[in-house]
Formats: structure tokens, C-alpha cells, sequence
């Protein structure tokens, strides 16, 4: 409580990030185009038994430092949402094949970071979850923040 005549002093905003590394194997291919179609757009990544990478995601939370804990969000806490929302479902599978959201879903990097923002979003605090950002490979990198465009603007 801050003193009579004093606004209270503002809290402290800080982001912090845990990184976890998963591999898994995957095959790009839509359902919405032939397999002409998919062959010319995906190329060697369209290859009908798939090939692997071992992806590198890196979680960041933002929210007020606690006056009592020092911390937004204790990493402990933060390692075990990660192990449910990333590596039980991801690690060692086919994405394709044994993940269900991607049925229907291209597995490109860009959703592979769609689907743990909307797994770890629910296990999170409301609006603490700021960023996920994952490594197919070394160059090959994607930055998610829950964000969506409105249709027709
Ligand atoms: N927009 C996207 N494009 C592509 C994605 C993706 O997720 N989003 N993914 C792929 C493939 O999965 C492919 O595995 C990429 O591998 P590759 O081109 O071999 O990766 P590198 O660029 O790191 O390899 P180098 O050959 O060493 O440059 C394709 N497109
Ligand atoms: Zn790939």
C-alpha cells in the first residue's frame, strides 16, 4: 500500500522464456490440392514417407514480477505445462499420424506453433503466454503470439 499523496510504485514487467527440444517427423501435404498439386508446392518435403527434424521451441511468458516471490511465473511450473502441451504430445510421433489436430492441418512450422500457443494458453494464467517461437531447423524459424486477422479488413 503506497503512503497517503503517493501513487503506488509501479510493478515491475518482466518476460521470461523456457526452451524444450522435441523430434518428431512429418510430411507436408493439403488435403485441399492434388498430389500434383502438392508434389510442385512441397517438393522434397511432400515425400510420401515423411522425413524428421528435431524442432527447438522456446516459450515466453510476460506478466508483473510478485513483490513476495520475485518471479512472473515460477519455471518449475512453467517446465511442467511445457512437458504437457509440447513434449507428451509431439516427442518422438508422427505429427500427421498421431497427433489428431493435424487430420486436417498442414503441418508446417507455422501450425506446429499454433498448436502449442492453444494447448499452453489454456494452462497458463489468463494473457500471460507472450510468445512461441520454434526452430524447425537451424534457419528455419516461426514466432507465434496469438494473433489472428479479421476477416474481410
Ligand atoms: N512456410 C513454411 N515453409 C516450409 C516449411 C514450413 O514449416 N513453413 N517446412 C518445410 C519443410 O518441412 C522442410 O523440412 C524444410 O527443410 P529444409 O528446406 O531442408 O530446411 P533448411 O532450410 O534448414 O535446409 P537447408 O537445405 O540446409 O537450407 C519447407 N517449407
Ligand atoms: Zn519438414
Amino acid at each position: 500500500m503506497a503512503p497517503p499523496g503517493r501513487s503506488p510504485r509501479p510493478s515491475p514487467l518482466a518476460r521470461v522464456s523456457r526452451c524444450v527440444s522435441f523430434s518428431a517427423s512429418h510430411r507436408l501435404h493439403s488435403k485441399l490440392l492434388s498430389d500434383e498439386e502438392n508434389q510442385k508446392l512441397f517438393g522434397k518435403c511432400n515425400n510420401p514417407n515423411g522425413h524428421g527434424h528435431n524442432y527447438k521451441v522456446e516459450v515466453t511468458v510476460r506478466g508483473e514480477i510478485d513483490p513476495t516471490t520475485g518471479m512472473v511465473i515460477n519455471l518449475t511450473d512453467l517446465k511442467d505445462y511445457m512437458e504437457e502441451a509440447i513434449m507428451e504430445p509431439l516427442d518422438h510421433k508422427n505429427l500427421d499420424k498421431d497427433v489428431p489436430y493435424f487430420a486436417d492441418v498442414v503441418s508446417t512450422t507455422e501450425n506446429v506453433a499454433v498448436f502449442i500457443w492453444e494447448n499452453l494458453h489454456k494452462r497458463l494464467p489468463e494473457g500471460t503466454l507472450y510468445k512461441v517461437k520454434v526452430y524447425e531447423t537451424d534457419k528455419n524459424i516461426v514466432v507465434y503470439k496469438g494473433e489472428a486477422s479479421v476477416p474481410g479488413k
